[in-house]
C-alpha cells in the first residue's frame, strides 16, 4: 500500500517536473534568443562603429562576413521567435539550440581569423555559455545542444591553429567550463528541489481537501460539501431556471445489523451501499453525500420528482443486487434502504428541502420500508 503511494507520488512528481521543464523552455527560450540577438547586434554595431571612427581600421577579414552573418541571424530570429511558442517537446528545442550554437561556432571561426576580433572571442564565449546556463539549466540536453558546437569550435581552433597548444587560453576555457558545469549542477538541484516541494504541497492540499470535503469511511461527499453544493445549486437554479431533486436515503434496521454483525461489518456495509449509490447516478454532475450515520443524500441536477423516482428505483435494485445478508431485517433477507424524494420549488431553502425529503423518507419507512416516497 505504502509502495503504491510512493509510486503515485513519484509519477506525480515526474509529470510535474516534465511540465515545468517544458514551461521554462518556452519562456526562457525566448529570453535566450533575444539575448543572442543582442550579442549579434553588438558585434554588428561594434564593427560599424569602428569603421565610423577609423575608416582604415583592420576589419577587412571578419567585418563584412560578420555583417552578413548578423543579417542571417536576424532572419533566423524572425522565423524562430514565433516557432518557439509552439515547441512542446525536447527534440525540436534541441535542434533549434544546436542551430544557434552552430551559428556562433561559425562566427567564432571568422573572428579568430581576424586580429582585430580575436580578443573578443573568449568574453563572448563566456557570456554566451552563462546566459544559456541561466535560460536552459533545467533541460540539460537542450543546454548542451547549444554549448557543444561553441565549445568544440573553440577548442579545435585553439589546438589546431598553431603547432603549439596555447596553454593559458586552453586553461581559461577549461576553468570557464568547470564553473559552468558546477553552476549547472547547483541550479538544477535547486530546480528539482523546488518542484519536489511544490509537488508535496499540492499533495498535501489535495489530502486536506479530501479530509474537508469527503467522508473518510465511504469516500462520498461529506455533510459540509453537501451543504455547500446545495446552497450553490439553489442559487444557480434560481438564476437560470429549471429544477432539481433530492433523495434522502436511510438503511433499514441498521441498528439491528450492527448489533448482529458487529460495528466493523456495519462499516463495510455502509461502504458497499455507498458504492451502489455511486453506480446509479450521473457522475460528476450528481452528488452522493453521507448526511450522517446511516443516512445518505443524493442531489440530482436537472431532475424533476419523476426522474428522481426512476433513480430511486434503480437504487433499490442496485442495493438488492448487492445482496448484503441481514438476518434480523423484517422486510428482506438482505440489506434494504428507504428513500424520500423531494423536488425543489422556487423560493425553497436548503433546510426546507431537506426537511420535506426527511418527511417523505419517514413516510417510506412507515409504508413498510424497502421503498421510496415522493413528498407532496
Ligand atoms: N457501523 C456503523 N454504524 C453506524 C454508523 N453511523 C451510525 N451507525 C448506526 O446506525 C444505527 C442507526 O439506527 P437507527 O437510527 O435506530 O435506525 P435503524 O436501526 O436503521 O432503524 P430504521 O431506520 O427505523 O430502519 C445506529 O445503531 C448507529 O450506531 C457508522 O458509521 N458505522
Amino acid at each position: 500500500m505504502q509502495k503504491t503511494t510512493h509510486t503515485l507520488q513519484d509519477t506525480a512528481f515526474n509529470a510535474m517536473l516534465d511540465h515545468y521543464k517544458k514551461a521554462s523552455l518556452r519562456t526562457s527560450g525566448i529570453w535566450l534568443l533575444i539575448a543572442n540577438l543582442c550579442f549579434v547586434l553588438f558585434l554588428f554595431g561594434r564593427h560599424q562603429f569602428r569603421l565610423l571612427l577609423d575608416p582604415h581600421a583592420d576589419v577587412a577579414i571578419a567585418g563584412p562576413v560578420l555583417d552578413k552573418l548578423s543579417l542571417i541571424f536576424l532572419v533566423f530570429f524572425v522565423i524562430a521567435l514565433p516557432v518557439l511558442r509552439f515547441i512542446r517537446s525536447r527534440t525540436p528545442a534541441m535542434a533549434l539550440a544546436f542551430l544557434v550554437g552552430l551559428y556562433w561556432a561559425v562566427v567564432f571561426h571568422y573572428m579568430l581569423a581576424s586580429d582585430a576580433q580575436q580578443q573578443m572571442v573568449f568574453p563572448l564565449f563566456c557570456m554566451l555559455i552563462f546566459t544559456a546556463l541561466i535560460a536552459l539549466y533545467p533541460t540539460m540536453p537542450v543546454l548542451y545542444s547549444f554549448i557543444a558546437p561553441l565549445w568544440l569550435s573553440l577548442f579545435i581552433h585553439l589546438i589546431f591553429r598553431d603547432n603549439t597548444i596555447p596553454v593559458l587560453e586552453v586553461a581559461a576555457i577549461l576553468i570557464a567550463s568547470a564553473l559552468f558545469e558546477t553552476g549547472r549542477i547547483m541550479l538544477s538541484r535547486w530546480f528539482v528541489l523546488s518542484i519536489r516541494r511544490e509537488c508535496d504541497n499540492q499533495l498535501l492540499v489535495s489530502k486536506l481537501d479530501n479530509l474537508a470535503h469527503y467522508d473518510p469511511l465511504t469516500g462520498v461527499a461529506n455533510r459540509r460539501q453537501l451543504d455547500n453544493q446545495l446552497e450553490q445549486l439553489i442559487a444557480q437554479t434560481e438564476r437560470s431556471g429549471g429544477t432539481f431533486s433530492l433523495i434522502m436515503i436511510d438503511v433499514d434496521f441498521f441498528k439491528k445489523y450492527n448489533d448482529h454483525y458487529g460495528h466493523q461489518a456495519g462499516d463495510s456495509c455502509l461502504v458497499g451501499i455507498a458504492e451502489c449509490f455511486k453506480n446509479v447516478v450521473r457522475q460528476p454532475a450528481d452528488l452522493v453525500a453521507r448526511y450522517g450515520g446511516e443516512e445518505f443524500v443524493i442531489l440530482l441536477h436537472n431532475a424533476g420528482a419523476n426522474d428522481a423516482a426512476v433513480i430511486a428505483h434503480r437504487i433499490k435494485e442496485s442495493v438488492e443486487k448487492a445482496a448484503i445478508p441481514h438476518a434480523l431485517s423484517q422486510v428482506s433477507e438482505t440489506i434494504t434502504v428507504s428513500q424520500g424524494i423531494m423536488q425543489w420549488a422556487t423560493g425553497m431553502t436548503a433546510l426546507e428541502l431537506l426537511k420535506r425529503a426527511d418527511s417523505a423518507l419517514y413516510q417510506a419507512k412507515h409504508a413498510g420500508r424497502n421503498g421510496y416516497c415522493v413528498a407532496e
